[in-house]
């Protein structure tokens, strides 16, 4: 399947999960054989000199671990607080429709490391910062973030100035 054609199978919901909120529900990318395999082999390409793929909870996971797995590499999952039994370190942050902590598990990622990390959607850059920043704490280096929607208007690739970002789609 084209990639294009892939792409197009995200759903926008309105009002989900509070009033005012389009949803970028990319479920139905998961769910289709063909267009999964489209999305995680673009995602791949983006990937240059990487040591490891840092995952963002929950929707993040799915494409880290597949581009970790196709690229060879670990996937460390920076999870929402309190799902990590050995915390490495935490970060607070704000998103499109709230606020939440992200913790990084202990020892999963060397000094000097060059990491990626992947998400579905990028919106405020809320939650891409504070993963960055939890690849800092671990002092390791951003060599790049790859999500698979951008939304233009909510201003995320401002927060993430300075840094490589690649995305495969910006509504
Ligand atoms: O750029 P931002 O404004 O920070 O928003 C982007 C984040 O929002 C969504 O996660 P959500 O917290 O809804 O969690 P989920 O993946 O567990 O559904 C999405 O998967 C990104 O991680
Ligand atoms: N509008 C949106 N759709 C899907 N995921 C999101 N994360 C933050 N804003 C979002």
């Amino acid at each position: 399947m084209e990639l294009d054609e892939a792409l197009a199978l995200i759903r926008r919901v309105p009002d989900f999960p509070e009033p005012g909120v389009v949803f970028q529900d990319i479920t139905p990318v998961l769910g289709t054989a063909d267009a999964f395999k489209a999305v995680v082999d673009a995602m791949a390409q983006t990937l240059t000199d990487v040591d490891a793929i840092v995952a963002i909870d929950a929707r993040g996971f799915f494409f880290g671990a597949a581009v970790a797995y196709s690229r060879g590499l670990g996937v460390v999952p920076v999870r929402k607080a309190g799902k990590l039994p050995v915390v490495g370190g935490k970060a607070a942050y704000s998103l499109e429709y709230g606020t939440a902590e992200l913790e990084i598990p202990a020892g999963m990622i060397e000094p000097g490391q060059r990491v990626v990390v992947i998400d579905d959607v990028l919106a405020t850059g809320g939650t891409a910062a504070a993963a960055c920043e939890l690849v800092e704490l671990a002092e390791a280096e951003v060599a790049g973030i790859t999500v698979l929607l951008e939304i233009g208007a909510l201003g995320g690739r401002g927060r993430l100035a300075g840094r490589k970002l690649d995305t495969l789609l910006t509504v």
